[in-house]
């Protein structure tokens, strides 16, 4: 386990550069396998995800190299390998090497994926569009064993229940070699599906429609890399960074931004009176005295992320006013309540709505980060608490921000990590 001890109530200055999206990270890398040549991917942020899925890939003796953000991969000698739980069930997205082997095998043999514990995750929609595509699935013990018949997978349309990005990703990384067309309806817009679109493409690959909710993806045979690949900046680092920024007090330069993607998220800093000053790619934080109260509802794509609910929470905590937080996406979603108050904060939850209270004088505090973006939302807390707040379970934190802590030091945090890096590696 790993501690986050940080000395909060410090004013915050300075620049900070954010890191490529995770979650077209996390689904570029297990994207890389359907290539015949080596993959270069540029802009690679250094988290435990990235980490974990390397050692997934040693397993398929499929190589990887990183030089600070620039990570290389060579699938050419790949082996089909049963990939059971242990290494897959620390994240979530190892469920994209289902899509990814049976793109390049024809079957899969994947245990359950971990994740978050944000409440039910379940996978029936991916489960359904490799059904579609005439792939056998079958759940023996938390295992899910995907085979095709002799002639491969077959192009079909397929109706997604629900908008959901993992399905949307697995569907493609599936349909991208099968035989014929395949269409997606209701399929997930975020902007990390077009990063990945954009990497097969690329490759050869023929994928309209992506940023719609209909999605065309023509069978091809082949893929080749011949370019590197450089990944879209992390929204979900800039909301999270954009939050701190504005509730320590401003005077912040968040760099490498694409403003567009994160439109829902800074129209509620904009309702709160958040001085923001929005540049080609970066936005500056400026001092905001006057901070009033929103009520913000999470939904899919390009509605307010259910990634950034957590993380401005403590900015809603700097209002004055009832802030009330609905999250369509996960209800469940609320580990960082209990350990905020703790802290202080005036923050209740009832029939899966979050009321937030303003003004409360938040207090240094031994907490838990159960999940990545409770360990976020804790992480700003503990900046703006007076004395000493200690986040047990900071690998959760590291699963997903890049080189949190020197980023930190950057902007003048007295943050500090302590304790084993549990890392899963072969
Ligand atoms: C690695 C990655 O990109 N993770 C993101 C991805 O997770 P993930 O891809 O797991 O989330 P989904 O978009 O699939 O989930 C959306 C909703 O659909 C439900 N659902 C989903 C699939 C399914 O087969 N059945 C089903 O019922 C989920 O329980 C959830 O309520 O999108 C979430 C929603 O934006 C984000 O919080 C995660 O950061
Ligand atoms: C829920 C998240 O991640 P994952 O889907 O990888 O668990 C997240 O990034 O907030």
């Amino acid at each position: 386990m790993q501690k986050l001890v940080i000395n909060g109530g410090k004013k915050l200055s300075g620049e900070v550069t954010i890191g490529g999206a995770k979650n077209s990270t996390v689904a570029l890398i297990p994207a890389a396998i359907l290539s015949d040549t080596p993959v270069v991917l540029d802009s690679v942020p250094q988290i435990r995800d990235v980490k974990n899925l390397r050692s997934i890939l040693k397993d398929m003796n499929v190589t990887s190299e990183m030089n600070n953000d620039v990570l290389r991969i060579d699938p050419t000698e790949i082996q089909f390998a049963e990939l059971p739980s242990g290494k897959v069930s620390s994240l979530r997205a190892s469920y994209y090497f289902m899509g990814a082997m049976l793109g390049r095998f024809g079957k899969a043999v994947v245990g359950f994926p971990g994740g978050d514990d944000i409440g039910p995750r379940p996978i029936d929609q991916h489960i359904k569009g490799f059904e579609a595509l005439g792939a056998h699935v079958e759940n023996k013990h938390g295992q899910i064993i995907i085979t095709t018949p002799e002639e491969g997978l077959k192009g079909a349309k397929i109706f997604l229940d629900m908008v959901s990005v993992g399905a949307t990703i697995n569907v493609i990384l599936a349909a991208v070699k099968a035989k014929g067309t395949t269409v997606i309806e209701n399929a997930a817009k975020e902007p990390e599906i077009i990063d990945l679109a954009t990497f097969l493409n690329n490759m050869g690959a023929v994928i309209r429609g992506v940023g719609t909710e209909t999605i065309r993806i023509e069978g091809v045979d082949t893929l080749r890399s011949n370019n590197a690949h450089t990944i879209i900046p992390d929204r979900i680092e800039a909301g999270t960074y954009l939050s701190l920024a504005a509730a320590n007090g401003g005077d912040i330069l968040v760099k490498n931004i694409i403003s567009e993607h994160l439109d829902a998220f800074l129209a509620k800093l904009d309702e709160m009176g958040v001085n923001l000053e929005v540049g080609e790619d970066s936005i500056y934080v400026k001092p905001s005295p006057d901070l009033k109260a929103v009520n913000i509802k999470t939904m899919p794509y390009p509605g307010f992320a259910t990634d950034l609910q957590q993380p401005i929470t403590p900015l809603l905590m700097r209002a004055s006013g009832e802030a009330m937080i609905v999250d369509t996406i996960y209800p469940k979603r609320v580990k960082h309540i209990s350990q905020l108050a703790k802290m202080g904060a005036d923050i209740t939850s009832e029939n899966d709505l979050i009321f937030v209270h303003g003004g409360a004088k938040l207090k240094g505090a031994n907490v838990t980060a159960d999940e990545i973006r409770a360990g976020a939302c804790l992480m700003i807390a503990g900046l703006l608490a007076d004395g000493q707040t200690v986040i047990d379970h900071a690998e959760n934190i590291l699963r997903g921000y890049d080189q949190v802590v020197w980023k930190l030091h950057c902007l003048g945090a007295d943050v500090k990590l302590i304790g084993e890096d549990d890392l899963i590696e072969s």
